[in-house]
């Protein structure tokens, strides 16, 4: 099996790399930061590799929303969702599907998820599978946080990268799953209360877990 993780940037691939130890299977990229970013570099990574990928694992840290997923929990994605690709109306919000322009929603290796999500939660760590956000805008205010989680029911963490990579990943063919670990909360912005170091420990725990999955 060929696996290519794809993390925004090198803290985030470092704390995999360690979890996953030395392993040939895992191949890894930058993503850079943000939607477009993501975008970009996993079709180039993706339409570059002489031998296909089995596998592209989404992964870093991301804001959890409160009651879903507290800092230092996991958030495997049942779904990727990019949830600010739309219009704004005077009244609400239309997606791109709700316009009929395409899809902001990219399933995920849905077994493959379930199974990590058990795995991560038998070797004692606090993780869920539930709906990641893609976001252009990191939410920086308790009333776009409400707006969110109303538009999308149970949704439990936002990056911005998840979309765009599945998307390059999707028009390969390339199953794709996406791991997060939270280092703060979704809602009013308060930097100082990041706590990366504790999701860079998760997610280099999850990763060990993941080698034992795959
Ligand atoms: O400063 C550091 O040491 C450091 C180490 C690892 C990662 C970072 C980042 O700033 C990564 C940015 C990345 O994180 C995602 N993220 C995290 N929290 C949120 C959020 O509340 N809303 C949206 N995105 C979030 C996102 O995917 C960024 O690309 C720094």
């Amino acid at each position: 099996m060929r696996v290519l993780i794809m993390t925004a940037v090198a803290p985030e691939r470092d704390a995999v790399q360690r979890g996953l130890g030395h392993d040939s299977r895992f191949e890894f990229a930058l993503a850079g930061v943000g939607l477009a970013a993501a975008a970009v570099n996993g079709a180039m990574v993706l339409a570059e590799t002489a031998v296909p990928y089995d596998l592209v694992v989404i992964a870093g840290i991301a804001g959890g929303f409160p009651g879903q997923a507290e800092i230092g929990s996991l958030v495997v994605a049942s779904e990727i969702i990019a949830a600010d690709l739309g219009v704004e109306l005077l009244d609400g919000f239309s997606s791109l599907d709700d316009l009929g322009f395409g899809s902001t929603r990219i399933s995920v290796a849905a077994d493959l998820a379930e199974r990590l999500t058990a795995a991560l939660t038998a070797a004692g760590l606090d993780a869920r599978t539930a709906p990641v956000l893609t976001v252009a805008t990191a939410t920086g205010t308790a009333a776009t946080a409400a707006l969110l989680a109303e538009r999308v029911p149970g949704a439990a963490a936002e990056a911005m990268e998840g979309f765009g990579i599945a998307t390059a990943a999707a028009l390969r063919g390339v199953p794709v799953i996406e791991i997060r670990a939270i280092s703060n909360a979704v809602g009013p912005r308060d930097r100082d209360a990041w706590r990366i170091g504790d999701a860079l420990k998760a997610l280099e725990a999850a990763s060990s877990v993941l080698a034992e999955v795959l």
